[in-house]
């Protein structure tokens, strides 16, 4: 469905230098400085897949997205969206696509959301029974009906959200940009705006490629992920392969009925290990482990059946940990 290949978009700045003496000299000189924002980036994203695409700030997500959506022409490097070059053929990319970006609505201000979705109709060309359909299943899965008939700009962000989605869905289009699209949003209202951006992709087959700085969106939603850095690709695959690379420490909080003394977890040889680290505190034993070496069940198995177990809780790594790991270069 996409295919991006050797991708580079270089920025020219004009160079500048400090105070108003420096201020002048800037207006007035030629010298640039050229930054790199995406650099020889390459992936492939089948038909119906739901992708991740994460870095920190500045990392060059949104300029590959402006690429791929036609809005910006690389430096060098293609992009093919459904065998369209996006920044050579705009209006034919344009029907293959929809684009939300959480930070600015897409929609006619002072219009109501009906009539926004009617224009929508028109501009897409999408037939009467169609657009019927569609409509029916955006109003059930992210309740439109209550704010249909009020403008955009007396919505609250989470019902100007879901119209934004409705919106970039009416022609039902094959791949989906969705930028940040939970930004800002209650618990709820996220977690309505991620059941149906899964629901679309489950029962349309839409392409997602979902840039987000939340990993709650990524662990709900994507199976692959790529992260970027400085322009580059620093991984690409899926969520569970880096959880199982990466994800591998654990940790274990358990309560006994009882305070705990360190040398009576001896016992647990595999705890010597080079990966463990234990604290104790009063009747509370908390255990970091590398679960290569040893099992939660095996841990729990011999911690009950020398203690008097009150309670306990399981803490894997989660993408989170693993992500800032990644990003200060310590895997
Ligand atoms: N029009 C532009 N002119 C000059 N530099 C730019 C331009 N657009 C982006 N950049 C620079 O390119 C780099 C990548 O920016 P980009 O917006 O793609 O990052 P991002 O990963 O989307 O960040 P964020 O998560 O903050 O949105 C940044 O250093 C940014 O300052």
């Amino acid at each position: 469905m996409i295919e991006v290949k050797n991708l580079k978009k270089e920025f020219k700045m004009s160079k500048k230098y400090p105070g108003f003496k420096g201020a002048i000299k800037s207006f007035f000189s030629r010298e640039y400085t050229v930054k790199a924002a995406v650099n020889d980036i390459s992936f492939n994203i089948a038909d119906g897949e739901v992708v991740g695409y994460i870095g920190a700030n500045g990392a060059g997500k949104s300029t590959t997205i402006k690429m791929m959506t036609g809005i910006l022409t690389p430096t060098s490097g293609t992009v093919l969206v459904n065998g369209v070059v996006p920044y050579e053929q705009r209006e034919k990319n344009a029907k293959d696509i929809g684009v939300v970006f959480g930070q600015k609505t897409q929609l006619w201000w002072d219009l109501p959301i009906s009539e926004t979705f009617s224009l929508l109709k028109d501009i897409y060309d999408v037939g009467d029974k169609e657009y019927k359909e569609r409509m029916e299943f955006l109003n059930e899965v992210l309740e439109l009906d209550e704010f249909m008939l009020r403008p955009v700009r007396t919505l609250s962000l989470g019902q100007r959200m879901r119209a934004d989605l409705a919106a970039a869905f009416i022609h039902n289009p094959k791949i989906i940009y969705l930028d940040e699209p939970t930004i800002g949003l209650d618990v709820v209202v996220k977690e309505n705006v991620r059941k149906a951006i899964k629901l679309i992709n489950e029962q349309f087959g839409t392409t997602i490629i979902l840039t987000t700085h939340d990993l709650n969106d990524i662990e709900e939603l994507c199976s692959r992920i790529i992260i970027i850095d400085s322009g580059s690709i620093l991984y690409d695959g899926s969520l569970t392969q880096i959880k199982e690379k990466y994800g591998y420490m654990t940790n274990i909080e358990v309560q006994i009925n009882r305070v705990v003394k360190y040398e009576e977890l001896c016992f647990i040889k595999e705890l010597d290990e080079k990966d463990t680290s234990i604290t104790i505190l009063n009747n509370k034993i908390s255990i970091n482990f590398n679960k290569n070496n040893i099992s939660i069940a095996d841990i729990l198995g011999k911690l009950m059946a020398k203690f008097n177990i009150v309670d306990f809780t399981v803490r894997e790594t989660s993408i989170e940990d693993i992500v800032k790991k990644i990003y200060r270069s310590e895997v």
